[in-house]
Formats: C-alpha cells, sequence, structure tokens
C-alpha cells in the first residue's frame, strides 16, 4: 500500500528543503526524499560556507537577492542561529572589460551599497593582495559569508517541526506520472498530487524516469584550503571579505575565495569550474587542472598565503548551458516541478528558490518572472552568467 502526501519533494539539498518547509508552512503534507543519511556530504550543499551577495551581472539575481537576505534574516531569527556574517565581497577584474563593467553597472543600476578601489587606496582597504595591472576593484558591501551546514540543518529542521517528513536512507528508484504521481524508492512507494524534484547532480538520471533531457552537465570542484603565512592575515575578523575576478582563464572560469575561518590559519580559493564527472563516481575523477591555476594566481595575487593547497576537499556542481538556473514545470505532467542546474550559485538563493518551486507546485504565479530559468530557453541563446 502507498502512503499519501499533498507533495513529495526528492532530494534534501538546500533547495530541496527549502521547498519542503514552504510547503509545509502552505499547509501541505509534504515528504522530503533523499538517498544517503543526513547529514551528508555527497551532494552540493555540504561545507561550512557559502558567499551571499548582490553582486551580479544580471539584474534578475541582484533583485531577487533583496528577499533573498531578508528570509536568512528571518530564518535567524525564528531559529536564533547565526546563518550570516558580513564581511564584504571584493570584485576585480580588467577594469574596460565587459564582465567587470556589467558587475559594476548592475549594483549601481541597483542601487546596491559599494565601495570603489583605485589602485592607490586598494592596499590600504585590502592588505596582502596585489591588485593585476589594469584590473578594476570595487566591494559589495553588504555581501558575507553564509553558515551552510547550518543554514541546511535549520531549514530541515524547521520543516520537521511543522509535521513535515524527511525520509533519508531513501533512493529514488522510479517515478509514474499522473493526476497522482507515484514515487518508488529502495524501501517503499509514495503517492501525491505534486511533485518536485530538487536532486542536484543526480537530476539527469531520475529525469529519465519522466522522459526529459535538460542539457545539464555536472563537474566536480576541488575545494581548496590555503595556508597563511603569518596567521590570520586573511582573516574574517580582520574583516577580510570575500571575493570573486569577474574574468578567469576561460569564460566562466572564474576564481573566489572566502577569509579564513573555518579551519583555522586556512583561506578557501577555488576554482570556478572543474572536471566531468557521474555523479556516483566523483572521487574517480581526479583531474587537478583547477588546482594548478590557483597556484599561479595565488603566487601572483595572494603574497600572505603558501602557493599549496593545504586541504582539498570536493563537492558538485551542476551546471545549464547559460550557467542560469532551472525552474519551471515538465513540460508534459503540469503537476511535476523541477529546481536544478544551480550552476554553482544557488545557495544563497535557497529561501527564494524553495518559495518560487512552492508557488510553481501549488499553481500561482510565482513571485518573480522565470522566463530566464524556463526549460524552453535551451532552443534559444542567452547570454551566460555567473
Ligand atoms: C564548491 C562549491 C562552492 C559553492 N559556492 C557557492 C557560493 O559561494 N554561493 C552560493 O550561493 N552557491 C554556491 N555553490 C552552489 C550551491 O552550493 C548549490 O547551487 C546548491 O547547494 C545546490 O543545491 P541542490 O539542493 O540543488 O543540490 P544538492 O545539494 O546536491 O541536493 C540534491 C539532493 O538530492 C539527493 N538525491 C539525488 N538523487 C536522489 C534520488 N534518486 N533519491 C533520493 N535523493 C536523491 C542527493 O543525495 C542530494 O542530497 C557552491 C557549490 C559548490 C559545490
Ligand atoms: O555563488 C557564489 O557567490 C560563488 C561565486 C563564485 C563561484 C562559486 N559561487
Amino acid at each position: 500500500m502507498a502512503s499519501n502526501y499533498d507533495y513529495i519533494v526528492i532530494g534534501a539539498g538546500i533547495q530541496g528543503s527549502f521547498t519542503s518547509y514552504q510547503l509545509v508552512k502552505r499547509k501541505k503534507k509534504t515528504l522530503l526524499l533523499e538517498q544517503f543519511t543526513l547529514p551528508h556530504t555527497r551532494g552540493s550543499s555540504h561545507g561550512q560556507t557559502r558567499i551571499i551577495r548582490k553582486a551580479y551581472d544580471q539584474d534578475f539575481y541582484t533583485q531577487m537577492m533583496d528577499e533573498g537576505y531578508k528570509l536568512w534574516a528571518q530564518l535567524e531569527r525564528e531559529s536564533g542561529v547565526k546563518l550570516y556574517r558580513r564581511t564584504g565581497l571584493l570584485v576585480m577584474g580588467p577594469e574596460n572589460s565587459e564582465s567587470y563593467l556589467d558587475f559594476k553597472s548592475t549594483l549601481e543600476k541597483n542601487k546596491t551599497p559599494m565601495v570603489v578601489l583605485t589602485p592607490d587606496n586598494f592596499s590600504q582597504h585590502i592588505p596582502n593582495v596585489i591588485l593585476a595591472d589594469g584590473d578594476g576593484a570595487f566591494v559589495d558591501t553588504t555581501a558575507g559569508v553564509l553558515y551552510a551546514d547550518r543554514a541546511l540543518k535549520v531549514a530541515q529542521e524547521h520543516f520537521q517541526k511543522l509535521g513535515g517528513v524527511i525520509k533519508d536512507q531513501e533512493k529514488v528508484t522510479d517515478i509514474k506520472p499522473g493526476p497522482i504521481v507515484t514515487v518508488s524508492t529502495s524501501a517503499g512507494v509514495y503517492q501525491a498530487k505534486g511533485l518536485v524534484i530538487t536532486a542536484g547532480p543526480w537530476t539527469t538520471k531520475l529525469l529519465t524516469h519522466i522522459d526529459l533531457h535538460l542539457p545539464l552537465t555536472v563537474v566536480k570542484i576541488n575545494v581548496c584550503y590555503w595556508k597563511e603565512k603569518i596567521p590570520d592575515s586573511y582573516h574574517v575578523k580582520k574583516r577580510f571579505p570575500c571575493f570573486l575576478l569577474t574574468e578567469g582563464e576561460e569564460a566562466g572560469d572564474h576564481i573566489y575565495g572566502l577569509p579564513s575561518n573555518e579551519y583555522p590559519g586556512l583561506m578557501k580559493i577555488c576554482y570556478h569550474n572543474g572536471s566531468e564527472t557521474d555523479p556516483d563516481q566523483r572521487d574517480k575523477q581526479t583531474d587537478t587542472a583547477d588546482i594548478d591555476i590557483l597556484r599561479r594566481y595565488i603566487t601572483r595575487s595572494f603574497p600572505g598565503l603558501i602557493p599549496e593547497p593545504a586541504v582539498v576537499e570536493s563537492c558538485m556542481y551542476t551546471l545549464t548551458p547559460d550557467r542560469h538556473f532551472v525552474l519551471d514545470r515538465h513540460p508534459a505532467y503540469g503537476n511535476i516541478v523541477i529546481g536544478a542546474g544551480f550552476s554553482g550559485h544557488g545557495f544563497k538563493f535557497g529561501p527564494v528558490i524553495g518559495k518560487l518551486l512552492c508557488e510553481l507546485s501549488l499553481g500561482e504565479v510565482p513571485s518573480y518572472d522565470l522566463t530566464p530559468f524556463r526549460i524552453s530557453r535551451f532552443q534559444t541563446n542567452l547570454k551566460s552568467s555567473l
């Protein structure tokens, strides 16, 4: 006998957890299914920190983060758990390049607090970093660090407190669409009038059950931590900011970092791309070309770090061709909603994405124009973004 729910959500990463929380807040009997034992480190939402920022090169992300910051603050108040630390985000890039100018003008247009630095005053504000010749720099002053592990736990706890059911260690093995959707797992069979798929890197595998192919690529990211030569020179307590380069060696491949905080004396600096992997075979992907790029960059620009990673962890991105998210209904089955392709920048939007996927599931008009996130765009070309 199948158990019945109003909604089933597949995948207890940040997006599935916030979507479930929103559904249960709207009094829907909701089941959240997760293949691994929670908490786990095998998807995209684990780890201690993520960047939160309004600095984007497209208005719609900057504008969604207005609400994003408010929802994170509300969750902090409701839970009594510190989830956000303001550090600012230093944005650097070739001063006259399109991408740098797009970031800068998007912030200006949207009246986001920022401080523009000059080569003359740069080192006063940002010690121990060498600004490359010809680079511009500004700080998105409200940006900072989200405490990711804590945030995931809080979202899941709030969902459960309102009566939501999480079943972990239950891998979804089949989906039968219809007015009532039937979901089979390694341990049971469940039915609901609506289904949300937020399966991160496993989305392509799950969508084969419902005849949908999306152009998603899964890449493994080497999450590298670099040792400070003098302890705390890049520490969050010294107000060292997060940083982001608007251009990499290849288009879309940026370098970014967070101040030392999570591991004493180590600063996290990563390359915003990686090599393709099967999510179930992640550890077999051992390409380290990104670490070579980082070594060169750190030698050039961060003289206070030893240019050899002290710790390397891993995580996965699920990339769309244009790096914009997928937030849409299944083209043939309107009661199946998909949230995928967060392309390495989705965490900060978690509370907003949860709200949007909930609205789509309930058949409501979504709070934002979802045109950039529609499945149908894959036939057309959109400008790529970070
Ligand atoms: C190294 C790194 C740095 C990042 N930095 C930032 C940042 O600074 N700021 C930011 O905003 N974002 C950042 N991101 C992106 C952000 O973390 C992701 O966009 C976000 O975590 C994606 O969440 P998700 O819920 O879609 O996927 P996931 O967290 O992968 O969740 C999907 C879940 O579905 C489960 N699942 C899959 N298949 C099944 C199945 N068949 N049955 C049951 N369960 C299933 C999986 O086990 C998993 O738990 C970063 C990502 C990485 C990897
Ligand atoms: O979403 C973010 O803010 C970061 C930017 C750099 C790459 C990883 N994700």
